[in-house]
């Protein structure tokens, strides 16, 4: 890491299921590993373990409530400020934290990725690229039905039943409104070679300034 120079914060917002993780890890591949971290909003979903399973079933997890933005918020300035953070873990299958957490050393540029990164005012002021992974209603429902199946321990009908109740009120109350603050919208997320390529190559001559 770069000593004398503040971190970049690149906030890389977008629906569930638009590809936000993917084109995340692309950038992130194209960069010096020790030079880059990649900062999951979904790591500070609030620890529900006070919660029967019933009632953290019922939390809308598309909702700013549903996030510890405190808690990121604390941890980012850490980062900022060059200090190691032990980033808390999230269990989608028990939805809640989970025991572990991970120790992540500041970098130079700092991926914040989540879906309401660009929605929140006070994540906001810490951004300072911002970046709008963009992709159809159907398309984001289809890969989260395959990938909630296979990865996250859902049912159809679980999967279905949220998404209708509120995974699309909360997007199209708080992210799809929060794309008119991205400096750059990605159309096909991680199959968008052109965006990523651009974005990196703007990223490593930032690092080699
Ligand atoms: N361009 C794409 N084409 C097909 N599948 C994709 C594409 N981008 C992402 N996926 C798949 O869709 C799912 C959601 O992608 P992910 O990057 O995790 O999205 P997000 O982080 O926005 O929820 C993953 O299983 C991923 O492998
Ligand atoms: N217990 C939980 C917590 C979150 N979700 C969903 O995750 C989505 C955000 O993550 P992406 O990687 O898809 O961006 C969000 O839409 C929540 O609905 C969940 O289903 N259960």
């Amino acid at each position: 890491m770069n000593q004398g120079k503040k971190p970049l914060v690149i906030g890389l917002a977008g629906g569930s299921g638009s590809g936000k993780t993917t084109v995340a890890k692309e950038i992130s591949k194209r960069l010096p590993q020790d030079r880059i971290l990649i900062l999951p909003e979904d790591a500070y979903y609030n620890d529900n373990s006070a919660l029967t399973m019933e009632e953290r079933k019922k939390v809308n997890y598309d909702h700013p409530s549903a996030y510890d933005t405190d808690l990121l918020i604390e941890q980012l300035k850490a980062l900022l400020a060059g200090e190691a953070v032990e980033m808390p873990t999230y269990n989608f299958s028990i939805l809640s934290r989970a025991k572990d957490t991970i120790h992540v050393e500041p970098a130079d540029i700092i991926i914040l990725e989540g879906i309401l990164v660009l929605s929140s005012p006070e994540l906001r002021q810490f951004i300072d690229i911002k970046l709008f992974v963009d992709a159809d209603d159907d398309i984001r429902f289809i890969r989260r039905l395959q990938r909630d199946t296979q990865e996250r321990g859902r049912s159809i009908d679980w999967i279905i039943a949220q998404y209708l109740a509120t995974v699309k009120p909360s997007y199209n109350q708080f992210v799809e409104p929060s794309k008119k603050y991205a400096d750059i919208i990605i159309p096909q997320g991680g199959e968008n070679q052109v965006a990523i390529d651009m974005v990196s190559s703007k990223l490593l001559s930032i690092l080699n300034s």
